[in-house]
């Protein structure tokens, strides 16, 4: 494999295939190709190989040059609206190279609504083969499992390129049954300890939780399975047809009218990162767009592929009208400032394994009954119906990034079939440190939809990136309820034996008797980005403002793929990474199909 940014020295302006971005999904894709096709990716931002902030895993959320942030614009707050930043990984590995390595996988539920958006091949049953194929699953060991680390090896796969594994040595086993004896406690027993939260089942239950984690063997150290070491770095994945350009970016694609009245994207036009001459590079077989939710919409609307009225407005003349492209965005609203003070008399050695620890040892899937109901019971129908499967098509439009009204009343009566089949409601996870301890919360499902635009032809700007957090009422009220489930934990035993006995108090979250109101104006003060942002580019039918098919061909293009998150319709993956490495798998599948019959 050639990796550089000197262009000087690539000896080929044309390739088979050219992947833009060098991210978590780009990366895997560019590995199943390039075995037997030229390939060409362009990464805008640097390889990273030997940065230990990037591979070593505890070191997750420390500054590298591959952390960077862009300011959405005012959302939601307390009093009017607030600034708060979004954070994306821009290097070899993407964010896979800076993410917090939280594995968890879409469900059986999630899977049915994604296929239900006009997406047939995409339900949980034909998926999982993909998502097994990117991984190397790593039983947990004796005394792991000991601790309640659990599998099945039915929905794993043991001969992928991505490490996952708990994490070794497995943290905190004091703290693994605090928390999972406050849960049982809090939710009445209705949640179950799960066997493996990976196997697609709905949510109900809670359990320590794998990392993209791969334990080396040489170095006998935990190392960061992130998309590069995985695909690309190690030995075995070498390719001689594959040339990674880093440092450069993609300002437009290339295109011309193919003669099956389709548009044939030919290429791209691309410019260092920091500035100099613009080159081409010529693609004969296809271009894939993995530049992620934030910056692929970008590039098509800089190509002229958009929303023809908007595109015209900044001059730039369309070549396809696709109103779907940067609407529709998703990302999920977060609660991570519920931090408790651990009271001195705490055994901070189990607690915190001598204050190495990863972000979140325990996860919670709980229901709408679980999350709605109190005492684990509730009208969650009626209660489903009014607030989502009834959203008006005039409040569907107010939302504010839909295509139509039928766009949204569509997700939000699949987001209903989901929650009554038990799709988890929200997340809770329980995080430990050396003298806190932390139980964060975030919504799985929203139904509030943005957008992400260019707001000039300068292929270096942010994107002008809107998430409009809570535009849709349920939202908020979701947050609400896993609010009053952080109060609830931080109140009950065994979880409160380990904190000063004023930690709720000093820690601002609300009382366990506090308002609705009181409650409402502590989310909207504290949330902030989920950082899984899916959808802006979204895979479902024209009709309903979809971008790709379920081939992941851009509507209008014959050869110009979309494998990045921008295509996930719904925000089914709680985290994102294992199911994108599923879609690149399943990208990679199609598109190798198609080279076999031409
Ligand atoms: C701080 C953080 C924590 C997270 N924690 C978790 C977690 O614990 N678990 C989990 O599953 N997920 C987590 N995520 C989310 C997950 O990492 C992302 O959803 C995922 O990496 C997105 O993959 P992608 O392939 O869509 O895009 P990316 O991995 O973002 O790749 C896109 C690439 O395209 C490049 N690019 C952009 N524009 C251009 C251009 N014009 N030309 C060339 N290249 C370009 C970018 O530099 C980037 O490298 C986290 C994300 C962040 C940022």
């Amino acid at each position: 494999t050639i990796i550089t940014n000197d262009t000087s020295i690539l000896e080929d302006s044309s390739y088979e295939y050219i992947i833009i971005g060098g991210g978590t999904t780009a990366l895997a894709v560019a590995n199943r190709l390039s075995v037997n096709h030229t390939v060409l990716v362009v990464e805008r931002g640097p390889d990273l190989v030997n940065n230990e902030v990037i591979n070593d895993p505890f070191k997750f959320g420390m500054a590298s040059p591959c952390f960077l942030e862009v300011d959405l614009t005012p959302q939601l707050g307390p009093n009017g609206t607030k600034i708060i930043q979004f954070t994306h990984g821009s290097c070899l590995g993407g964010g896979s190279s800076i993410n917090s390595m939280v594995g968890s996988r879409p469900t059986y539920a999630g899977m049915s609504a994604v296929e239900a958006l006009g997406n047939p091949g995409w339900g949980w049953n034909d998926f999982l083969p993909f998502m097994q194929k990117s991984e190397t699953f790593h039983p947990p060991n004796p005394a792991q499992h000991a601790e309640g680390a659990n599998y099945l090896a039915a929905v794993h796969g043991f001969k992928g390129p991505v490490g996952v594994s708990f994490a070794q040595p497995f943290l905190a086993p004091t703290f693994q049954n605090v928390a999972k004896n406050t849960t049982h406690t809090v939710f009445n027993g209705a949640m179950a300890l799960s066997p493996d939260m990976g196997d697609g089942f709905s949510g109900g239950h809670y359990m320590s939780y794998y990392h993209h984690i791969h334990f080396n063997e040489s170095l006998q150290v935990d190392r960061r399975s992130s998309s590069a070491w995985s695909y690309l770095y190690p030995q075995t994945q070498q390719r001689s047809g594959l040339t990674v350009l880093t440092g450069h970016l993609v300002n437009t694609l290339l295109m011309s009218n193919g003669t099956d009245g389709n548009i044939t994207a030919t290429g791209v036009l691309v410019e260092p990162t920091s500035g100099g001459t613009s080159l081409t590079f010529n693609a004969s077989r296809e271009v894939v767009l993995s530049a992620g939710a934030l910056y692929s919409p970008t590039i098509l609307q800089r190509s002229g592929i958009g929303n023809a009225t908007f595109l015209q407005s900044l001059g730039i003349k369309p070549i396809l009208d696709l109103p779907g492209v940067g609407a529709n965005f998703q990302d999920q609203a977060l609660l991570t400032n519920a931090t408790f003070p651990l009271s001195p008399s705490a055994n901070m050695t189990n607690i915190t394994a001598n204050g190495v620890t990863l972000l979140a040892l325990v996860l919670m899937h709980p229901t709408a009954i679980d999350v709605l109901g109190p005492n684990g019971k509730c009208q969650c129908t009626a209660i489903m119906n009014s607030m989502v499967r009834n959203i008006s098509a005039e409040h569907a439009l107010s939302v504010g990034g839909v295509v139509t009204a039928e766009a949204l009343t569509t997700q939000a009566a699949l987001t209903a079939n989901a929650y009554e089949a038990d799709h988890p409601f929200i997340e809770l996870y329980y995080t430990p440190s050396t003298t806190i301890l932390e139980v964060w919360a975030q919504a799985i499902l929203p139904l509030s939809r943005g957008t992400v635009r260019i707001n000039t032809t300068d292929p270096s700007a942010d994107p002008v990136i809107d998430a409009q957090y809570f535009s849709a009422e349920v939202d908020l009220e979701v947050m609400v309820a896993a609010a009053r489930r952080i109060s609830s934990i931080a109140a009950t035993p065994p979880f409160s034996d380990l904190l000063t006995p004023t930690a709720l108090e000093e820690s601002g979250v609300p009382q366990v008797g506090a308002t609705d109101e009181e409650v409402r104006q502590w989310v909207l003060s504290t949330y902030i980005p989920g950082i899984h942002a899916v959808a802006s580019n979204s895979m479902m039918t024209r009709e309903l403002g979809g971008v790709v098919s379920p081939q992941l061909l851009v509507y209008g293009t014959s050869n110009l793929r979309i494998a990045d998150a921008s295509i996930v319709p719904l925000s089914v993956f709680p985290h994102t990474t294992l199911g994108l490495y599923g879609v690149a798998e399943k990208a990679a599948d199609m598109i190798l199909q198609v080279a076999e019959n031409t």
